[in-house]
């Protein structure tokens, strides 16, 4: 009873909900050694020393209390905002296969309207959202299931049957194989019903998941503790900023977003919408401004402010292009010059429509931008929600953060048990 009057993030990430956190000892950084940098290799910050481009400019004022949308903290797993949705664009729609550095202008995605109180949904507790998001994917394991297990003793061509089913809803390899192992032990020749087999499901796919479901632990004491949200073009990044933002403003913390992905209009109101909503400062510039030098003028307000977290969002980019993915390298090597350890979390937002290729993503963005953990968005858009178990497997990552929608309270923190019993549909 006691866990469930601290604050929501206090539990799940692991900190002292009233922990004071104390400054980082970093070295200052100098308007020389920005000078420096600066010209070695065009960071344009806000530093009067330093060629200034654009003008920083901050939206909201991080001391406004939260807006009504607030998720009770207390109340986080158990309660529901209701989700708008909205069509998720076919991974090839959201992957083009060239990207070009020049700014785009396209449409701002607002976040989701808040509800209004006379149109509150019934509440539906997380598991049961959870459950919703998957179903997509639970439908394609459980339906497959039932075709195969159905009043036949088990046998060979069984089990292949369903390593293939298993295989195709991206659980990988290993895990299809370890499943169809379990099964075949001791039952061959029996009668095996396909709850059984959705049980045994289960049970594997946890057992892969239970040790990437980690917390976002904020504990470390790092003021601001940076966030870093790296990823491919439209996996969710700025969205989870918002939702975050709006997870940790609960939570009692001061927030400051930084809008670096300045290649997309779109993307800087977006997060300004977020920030107002969220009672959380927005650092922006224009369209086209230098990423590096918005970070470097954002660490240091962040510092300067004594913000609790800091949350740095990054332009969409292919892991497959250099040149983007070495302007991300900048971003960091810049953010270090006010805090060696920073950011203290690189989180990686995976689209799980994206299947396959979230694994090459995974490595590629583990090596440039060294992620500490993951983000998995879209898993209600998709059949391939098992993408997540491979990549477990493969990688070993912590997995912070499941979204199944784009409303605010469709962010939760991962748990391999609920993930793993609503996607083998069990109740
Ligand atoms: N259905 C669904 N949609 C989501 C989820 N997370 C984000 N979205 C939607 O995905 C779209 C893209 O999200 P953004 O947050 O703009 O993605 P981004 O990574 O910042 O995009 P870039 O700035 O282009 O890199 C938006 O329409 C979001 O509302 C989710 O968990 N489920």
């Amino acid at each position: 009873m006691s866990e469930k009057k601290r604050g929501f993030l206090g539990r799940l990430f692991g900190g002292k909900e009233t922990a004071e956190s104390q400054a980082e000892p970093a070295p200052e950084t100098t308007s020389e050694t920005v000078a420096e940098e600066s010209a070695s290799e065009e960071v344009q910050t806000d530093d009067p020393s330093v060629d200034v481009e654009m003008e920083v400019q901050p939206v909201a004022s991080m001391n406004e209390p939260p807006r009504p949308m607030q998720l009770d903290a207390a109340q986080g797993l158990g309660q529901t905002m209701s989700s708008v949705p909205s069509p998720v664009p076919p991974a090839a729609e959201i992957l083009p296969t060239d990207v070009s550095l020049e700014a785009e202008s396209d449409p701002v995605i607002e976040p989701p309207a808040e509800p209004e109180p006379a149109q509150e949904e019934p509440k539906q507790s997380w598991f049961q959202r959870l459950k919703n998001g998957l179903s997509r994917s639970s439908a394609s394991l459980t339906e497959g299931i039932s075709s195969i297990f159905t009043k036949r003793k088990l046998d060979a061509s069984m089990l292949e049957e369903l390593e293939d089913i298993l295989i195709q809803a991206d659980l990988g390899v290993d895990t299809a194989m370890a499943i169809t192992e379990r099964l075949s032990d001791g039952r061959y020749d029996k009668e095996i019903s396909p709850e059984e087999v959705r049980a045994i499901l289960s049970e594997e796919v946890e057992k892969v998941l239970e040790p990437v479901a980690k917390p976002l632990d904020l504990a470390a004491g790092h003021k601001p503790h940076v966030v870093l949200m790296v990823g491919v073009n439209g996996t969710g990044k700025t969205t989870t900023i918002g939702k975050l933002s709006q997870k940790l403003r609960s939570e009692g913390r001061s927030v400051m977003l930084a809008a670096g992905d300045t290649f997309r209009a779109a993307a800087v109101e977006q997060l300004k919408i977020w920030g107002e909503r969220t009672g959380a400062e927005v650092i922006a510039r224009d369209t086209g401004a230098d990423a590096a030098g918005l970070a470097f003028d954002a660490m240091k307000e962040a510092r300067d402010k004594a913000v609790d977290v800091l949350l740095i969002d990054t332009a969409g980019r292919l892991q497959n292009k250099a040149e983007l993915m070495d302007e991300l390298e900048k971003v960091i090597r810049v953010i270090k010059k006010h805090d060696p350890d920073a950011p203290h979390t690189v989180l990686l937002t995976l689209d799980a429509t994206t299947g396959q290729n979230a694994l090459n993503q995974v490595e590629i963005f583990g090596k440039v931008a060294g992620v500490t953990g993951l983000v998995m968005t879209k898993l209600d858009g998709t059949a391939r929600g098992g993408i997540l178990v491979a990549i477990a497997a493969k990688h070993g990552l912590p997995v912070h953060f499941i979204g199944v929608g784009e409303g605010v309270a469709d962010l939760e923190p991962f748990s391999a048990k609920d993930f793993a019993s609503a996607i083998a549909g069990l109740a």
